[in-house]
């Protein structure tokens, strides 16, 4: 996607059909994700405008259009385990705008149908944010529930729908008739739901959207009876078997036949109207138990809505007003300081929960002192929250109006939050570090990192278990692991002999590992994945290694001389010494086997082609390039149009304006930090 930057207007026929393939193979992905898995992984507004750059692309180039683009399908496919059914008549997606003006745009255009004659009447309705939902009654009867799927065929939920509340099972007349609406999870409910799976150790849902959608889609009805569902019927699309002439009417005898519907619609005439609804609710969107993530505008009158009919994939009838991406305030409440493995000590503010597009926040990272002290940042402040880069909670500013008057500019600590030794700058680094090497705070970390996937692999060996191991004071040191035993394991909590055999397996099973994955989970300053390889790759045995001078190490291609030096310093350290000897009497293999450390193909980075520039604070430009490299980048050193990202630092000079001019994406260090840990 190299063109990105370029307006759709001014792209080539060439250029277009060089983007379009990998734009619709990325929005199919997320699709999937999203409507397959219930598990997006990036924010809806990043898709949108994915989306809406293919549409545009479509428009401009018609020859290009096909008929499985994304522009062309619903939804995702029905491809759970459950069975599938047919919708007679399909159930669509909705098409979307982002502004006033667009939707005024829409509305004349559809008022100008030559075919239909539009009255300027029209329904607005929240629009809710769950997943579409058919109910099918016969003689008044609940006889089916379903998914929308790709719209033609989608899922059968029908026992998992008889378990919600809202729905019922039988109606006071014997009509058979559809109904359709939206299935979702008050917001309450879903942030109890993640806390629960947080606790439980399951992944938590994106958002109440996903949460509502993983709970209906259930194999086991009484998983879904469980997740608190709640539903807003809106649509009948025989109206005519209701007798009713409008969309307004329409909710009214819903509503009559016992459906839950939304009590916030209004028809409007004209431009002022819409607007002041669509104000309204924008502030009172907070106040709502449920999400909601636009309005959505209908024509009022049935038959004309009949007349209009549909495109493959949305309704001309209606549309989607999609809310701005938000910002919130909060309440700075604490700030937390955490130690990572290299000593390096953050702050993370903690803030009164706030519902952010779509998820509950009440942390974000501040970085960094000095990032802390620029912000300003102090206890009792009101501060506005947003997402940066659509996914990372980030605080934009304090609000001064609201500073309590006997506030105080935050004292950075002095003592290590694990440890009490002091902190330290190290040669100008904004970063704060604890250097004392016994520090539980950076052993745990040190031990979580040796057992990672791309060093030891120790499966089943998380933080939790580490920390419980560190408590009990059953292991000080990586090499503590080779030592465990059952008996011991067994005093863990929830750990029964299947977790405890599992677990001496993976440990007993890394002693034969290839050297440089332990080279790498010894966690040595500036070694990375890939350095410990061309190491290891050269030296062979890690007693030759050890035996190397920082000057020989740095000969070895690829490596520089701050990695040769820290390698080093490293080895000439006498518990380091002692440690290494604990190893390989516990059987440690010690040779280099050939490279089994893998390049992670599923990574997101695999493929793309980065650039680093400027001044990283958290890391270090080789770690960086290492954890790139490692998750299968290419990292180059110039910027071009085949550049993917460009990562800058602070500071970043030529690349960054070049990076600029070209329009290639550019990342600063904490949306890739943030990256690196969702790898994890
Ligand atoms: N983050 C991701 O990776 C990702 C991927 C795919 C889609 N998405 C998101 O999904 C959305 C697109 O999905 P979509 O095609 O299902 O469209 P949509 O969900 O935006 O709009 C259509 C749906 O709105 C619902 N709706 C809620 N209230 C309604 C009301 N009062 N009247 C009528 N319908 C109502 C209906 O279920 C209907 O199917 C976008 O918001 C997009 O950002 C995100
Ligand atoms: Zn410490």
């Amino acid at each position: 996607m190299d063109n990105q930057s370029i307006p759709v207007a001014q792209l080539t026929l060439d250029q277009a059909k060089e983007e379009i393939g990998p734009l619709r193979k990325q929005i199919a992905q997320w699709g999937k994700e999203y409507y397959e898995q219930d598990s997006p992984t990036v924010e809806d507004y990043v898709y949108d405008r994915q989306y809406q750059r293919l549409v545009q692309i479509e428009q401009r180039f018609p020859e290009l259009q096909t008929p499985d683009s994304p522009t062309q399908q619903v939804g995702g496919e029905a491809e759970s385990q459950l069975t599938k059914v047919r919708h007679e008549i399909p159930m669509l997606s909705m098409g979307d705008v982002f502004s006033i003006e667009e939707l005024m745009d829409f509305n004349h255009r559809q008022q100008e149908n030559r075919d239909v004659d539009v009255e300027a009447e029209y329904n607005l309705e929240l629009k809710i944010d769950g997943l579409s939902l058919s109910l099918v009654y016969e003689n008044g009867k609940l006889v089916q529930g379903s998914t929308r799927g790709n719209g033609n065929i989608g899922e059968d939920v029908t026992e998992n729908v008889r378990t919600i509340k809202s729905v019922p099972q039988e109606l006071p007349e014997p009509l058979s008739v559809e109904f359709r609406g939206e299935c979702y999870m008050p917001k309450e409910s879903f942030a109890k739901l993640n806390a629960q799976r947080e606790d439980d150790g399951q992944p938590i849902f994106a958002n109440p959207r996903n949460a509502a959608a993983g709970s209906l889609r259930q194999l086991d009805p009484k998983v879904t009876a469980k997740r608190d569902l709640d539903t807003f019927m809106y649509y009948v699309p025989e109206y005519q078997k209701l007798g009713v002439t409008t969309q307004a009417e329409a909710l009214d005898r819903m509503r009559e036949l016992g459906f839950k519907v939304n009590p916030h619609n209004r028809v409007v005439h004209n431009r002022q109207e819409i607007e002041d609804y669509i104000n309204e609710y924008t502030a009172k969107r907070d106040q709502l138990a449920y999400g909601i993530d636009g309005i959505v505008e209908k024509v009022n009158d049935l038959e004309t809505e009949e007349a209009l009919g549909n495109t493959v994939k949305v309704p001309r009838w209606e549309i989607a007003y999609k809310f701005p991406p938000e910002e919130q305030p909060t309440i700075i409440r604490d700030i937390e300081w955490t130690v990572g493995r290299t000593g390096n000590v953050t702050p993370t503010a903690v803030m009164d929960p706030v519902q952010l597009a779509g998820t509950t926040v009440s942390r974000a990272s501040l970085h960094n002192p000095d990032y802390l002290k620029e912000k300003d940042v102090r206890l009792g402040d009101t501060v506005y929250l947003h997402k940066a880069g659509d996914i990372i909670p980030e605080i934009s500013k304090v609000n001064l109006s609201k500073r309590p008057a006997d506030s105080e500019p935050y004292q950075i600590p002095t003592k290590c939050p694990a440890c009490d030794s002091k902190l330290v700058h190290l040669d100008d680094e904004v970063a704060l570090r604890c250097i004392n090497p016994m520090c539980p705070a950076q052993i745990k970390e040190g031990l979580a990192h040796f057992a990672s996937r791309n060093a030891m692999d120790i499966g089943g060996l998380g933080p939790k278990i580490i920390e419980q191991l560190w408590d009990k004071k059953l292991i000080h040191d990586v090499a503590g692991l080779y030592a465990l035993t059952e008996e011991q394991l067994l005093t863990l909590d929830k750990f029964g002999e299947k977790s405890a055999t599992n677990l001496l397996t993976s440990i007993n099973n890394s002693r034969n590992n290839s050297v440089e994955r332990l080279l790498f989970g010894l966690g040595i300053r500036h070694v990375g994945a890939k350095a410990a390889r061309l190491i290891m790759a050269h030296f062979n045995d890690l007693d030759q290694l050890m035996g190397a001078s920082a000057d020989e190490i740095s000969a070895v291609d690829g490596i520089g001389p701050t990695i040769g030096e820290s390698v080093e310093t490293y080895f000439a350290n006498e518990q380091v010494q002692s440690l290494i000897e604990e190893l390989r009497q516990s059987g440690l293999n010690f040779t280099y086997l050939g490279s089994t450390t893998p390049v992670d193909e599923s990574s997101d980075w695999n493929g793309k082609r980065v650039v680093l520039t400027g001044k990283l604070v958290e890391m270090t430009r080789t770690e960086a390039k290492d954890w790139l490299e490692a998750h299968g980048a290419k990292v180059t050193g110039s910027v071009s149009k085949k550049t993917d990202i460009v990562i800058a630092g602070e500071k970043a000079g030529s690349k960054l304006t070049k990076a600029q001019e070209l329009g290639v994406d550019v990342w600063d260090e904490q949306r890739f930090s943030q990256a690196m840990k969702e790898e994890q």
